[in-house]
């Protein structure tokens, strides 16, 4: 074993390690693998760096910090290339199988991540936080042919492997030590277990280029607010215009480091938090998970070299919410350091974004006044990655509840969809604006509401839903534009998110609610911490706003007060008609609401569908 004073190597693409079980070529059909059934074309695809293969030009550059210390490009890409190894043996030479892998947040999972890419198979990255019934679901429904985890993992998927007759890697803690930095490398002679994928002057691995130009690299789950999850299946492709998108336009570069305290089985934290920073030889800081004290330390760099600061974070709006809350306990009685918080947030970090959910603008003006910074929202989905971003530059008009224009090599539209009169399954659609980062063309008359179905299309656009070909196929329009499912606006120049049309958008007496805005409005209020707005099912009116709403510890709210304060912030019809008030609301990592079982759990209506 020759790991140590490993020397930096670059090596062309030509002269790259390519398996002898591999020299086949691979051209496939969008689209197709969401069957799971692979269609020969005969187009080639432009070539696609996989991620991994950057990393020895970053060679000893420091690209992760975790829990346990710091890991080089060049470590992590080593002690990989070990463990593409043991999965190929594994898995027999097979590419393209599922492996669904449960790692915590830390070099283990981007060690694994880069393994299984480099030994041509398809990640289904799982989560810790999720219960043994959704794993079963997630390794069943991908297929997965190998289930790889940690030792302190394991028994939450030993059980799942055993019962659906899995093979299950349970990877050495060794492999993740070796790529630790030298001055806390352990011993490379006392790990046996390993064995050699190559001289180590040989820093190439994978398949070769024509594997990854058309292949699929993952399987996401959605996180299910809507409907059960589904499996999103994406391409290198997919996977690689989603990152070049947001390093272009957020200007991400290896100077950047990342500090991520996200999920790692949710685009945001994939792709956003980790990918973007690793794609360009940046640093990514990952703790285990959010925790607000902690957030404060790396964001004041306390105990910390300024070498070692990070100058990115990322967030849900739940992370500022939290990040608010500690601030006020601990540090806003005293105004010197609220002084120091100001100066230090707007010189060392250089951008701050919010995503995943609404940010309510109560939250943004907040933050603001504590850090200087308006935080830059965008949105996305796991089917598509990021779509639409506010601009980099902080001075221009970053607005609260506007999500910004659309990135780099994404096209968007706003269209209005109606049900045929005499054939209901005819769908007519009128675009109401089309749009990309060069502009937004709008169709409709001056003053006429650009309000409708935000559809999306460009290379970051998914393959489809595994194995789920007419699922698929309803949410692509003509042309292969995706349906997101989501409302959006176009308004004085950049768009709004109004909700999702299945559960945000609530119809009353007529009218159109946006639950978004409702709950906006109602997060004003001095006494409301927290809220979520859905429709009830109502003879008269069709639905009924029903907000359920956190107040302040100790403070109490009736429907009146909630009523006189909605008065002149919405329109009469959208102000609620019901209140319920509860010391939580049950939210997802990633600060999501979950409203068909809020309308089941907390007003006992089953039948969501009228919601
Ligand atoms: N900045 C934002 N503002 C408002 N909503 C956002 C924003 N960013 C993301 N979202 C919401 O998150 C959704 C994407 O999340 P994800 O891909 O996890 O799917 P999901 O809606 O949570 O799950 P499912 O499709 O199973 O219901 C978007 O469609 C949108 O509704």
């Amino acid at each position: 074993m020759v790991l140590l004073g490993r020397p930096l190597v670059l090596v062309p693409k030509s002269l790259r390690y390519i398996s002898p079980l591999t020299c086949r070529l691979h051209i496939y059909a969008p689209c197709a693998a969401s069957t799971g059934v692979k269609t020969k074309t005969t187009s080639p695809k432009p070539s696609v760096t996989p991620i991994f293969r950057n990393a020895p030009i970053y060679g000893e550059k420091t690209a992760l910090r975790d829990r346990h210390g710091d890991y080089t490009y060049m470590g992590l890409f080593l002690s990989s290339r070990q463990l593409a190894h043991q999965i190929s043996e594994l898995l027999k030479g097979k590419e393209q199988e599922r492996v669904a892998f449960l790692c915590p947040n830390d070099a283990s999972y981007v060690i694994t991540q880069w393994a299984c890419w480099m030994s041509g198979q398809i990640v289904v990255p799982l989560s810790p936080l999720h219960p043994e019934a959704s794993l079963q679901y997630f390794v069943n429904d991908s297929d997965a042919s190998l289930l790889l985890t940690t030792n302190e993992l394991a028994p939450q998927l030993a059980g799942i492997a055993q019962s659906s007759g899995r093979k299950l890697l349970v990877i050495d803690d060794a492999l993740r030590r070796l790529a630790l930095k030298p001055d806390v490398k352990i011993d490379p002679s006392q790990v046996d277990f390993i064995e050699p994928a190559g001289p180590v002057t040989d820093v190439a691995a994978g398949l070769e280029d024509e594997f990854y130009a058309d292949s699929d690299a993952m399987i996401i789950y959605t996180s299910g607010t809507t409907s059960t999850p589904k499996g999103v299946l994406l391409s290198y492709q997919n996977l690689d215009a989603q990152v070049q998108s947001l390093v272009e336009a957020w200007n991400i570069t290896g100077k950047d480091n990342v500090l991520h305290t996200l999920p790692l089985h949710h685009i945001h934290g994939i792709v956003n938090g980790m990918m973007c920073p690793l794609t360009v030889g940046g640093r990514c800081t990952m703790l285990p998970s959010f925790s607000s004290s902690k957030v404060w330390a790396q964001l004041l760099a306390i105990r910390m070299k300024a070498a070692d600061r990070v100058n990115v974070f990322m967030g849900v709006p739940t992370s500022y919410i939290k990040l608010i809350e500690e601030y006020e306990l601990i540090f806003s009685k005293n105004e010197k350091m609220r002084e120091y918080i100001q100066k230090i947030l707007s010189e060392k970090i250089r951008l701050m974004t919010s995503g995943s959910a609404p940010l309510p603008s109560s939250v943004f003006e907040a933050w603001d006044k504590i850090s200087g910074h308006r935080l830059l929202e965008r949105f996305g989905m796991s089917e598509v990655g990021m779509v639409l971003s506010n601009p980099l530059n902080p001075t221009s008009d970053r607005r609260p509840g506007f999500v910004g224009t659309p990135l780099p090599s994404t096209k968007v539209k706003i269209v209005r969809t109606e049900k045929g009169q005499e054939n209901p399954n005819e769908v007519k659609e009128e675009v109401l604006c089309e749009g990309d980062e060069n502009g937004t063309k709008v169709l409709v008359n001056d003053g006429e509401p650009t309000v409708g179905q935000l559809y999306v299309k460009g290379p970051n656009v998914f393959q489809g839903y595994w194995r789920k070909p007419e699922t698929t196929a309803k949410e692509f329009a003509a042309d292969r534009w995706f349906k997101t499912g989501d409302t959006a606006q176009f308004v004085d120049g950049s768009y709004k998110i109004l909700g999702r049309t299945s559960v945000d958008i609530l119809k009353t007496g007529g009218y159109k609610v946006s639950a978004v805005e409702v709950e906006a409005a109602l997060l004003g209020h001095p006494d409301i911490i927290d809220c979520s707005v859905v429709g009830l099912p109502d003879a008269t009116w069709g639905q009924k706003v029903a907000a359920v709403v956190v107040t302040q510890p100790g403070a109490e709210i009736l429907l009146s007060q909630v009523r006189e304060w909605s008065r002149d912030k919405l329109p009469p019809y959208a102000i609620p008609t019901v209140l319920r008030v509860l010391d939580k609301i049950p939210r997802n990592s990633l600060g999501k609401v979950n409203k068909v079982n809020m309308v089941k759990e907390v007003f006992q209506v089953s039948d969501h569908k009228s919601t």
